[in-house]
């Protein structure tokens, strides 16, 4: 996508786009990028299917291309315009991602790669009394997902062995909020 590199480039037409129109649900996927993407593949697959249930805000999260452009992009900025440069980009991702959550119907967390944007975004969700599915997957050690998350009443914690099963989990958790699309 041209727009990849800044996250849809002008967070004007970000700020000015309003989603949530009756027939569109918006929904912001969180998935660990400076955490480590090993599991990119899996947050592509389940954004992918969120897809036919509505809008995912947060694309970018299952685009190891783009992220990897944008780190391309922060090393040019630190050698050729310094530290100060680097942050105004990084204030801008969070301009936009907290425009993003704060419209956004629900928030899917993909939880299984320890990520400290992820935990924010959803202590941010909380906040905002969003409605917060968080997946783990069963093969990775369940006991390292944080208390803050486990303990959490206000977090839906599902964990899950293959996608299907997580596509699945995102079905029902979008049905019992009157969301879904599919059946
Ligand atoms: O470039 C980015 N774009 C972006 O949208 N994020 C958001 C979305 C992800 O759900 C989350 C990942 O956080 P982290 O990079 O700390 O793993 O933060 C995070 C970064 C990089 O920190």
């Amino acid at each position: 996508m041209s727009s990849a590199i800044t996250q849809k480039s002008d967070i004007a037409s970000v700020v000015t786009e309003q989603p949530g129109t009756d027939a569109q649900h918006n929904f912001y996927f969180c998935g660990s990028i400076r955490g480590g993407q090993q599991d990119v593949d899996i947050y592509m697959q389940i954004i992918k299917h969120l897809k036919t249930h509505g809008s995912v805000l947060t694309e970018h999260v299952g685009d190891a291309v783009h992220t990897a452009e944008l780190m391309k992009v922060r090393v040019k900025l630190e050698r050729e315009k310094g530290a100060a440069m680097l942050e105004l980009t990084d204030q801008k991702i969070w301009d936009i991602d907290m425009a993003w959550l704060k419209s956004s119907h629900a928030v899917i967390a993909e939880c299984t790669t320890t990520s400290m944007g992820v935990g924010y975004e959803i202590g941010i969700a909380e906040s905002l009394a969003k409605p917060i599915l968080c997946l783990y997957r069963k093969d990775k050690d369940v006991a390292k997902l944080s208390a803050m998350i486990t303990g959490n009443p206000k977090v839906y914690v599902k964990y899950y062995e293959t996608v299907p099963e997580a596509c699945t989990i995102v079905d029902e958790f979008l049905k019992g909020l009157g969301l879904g699309l599919r059946k």
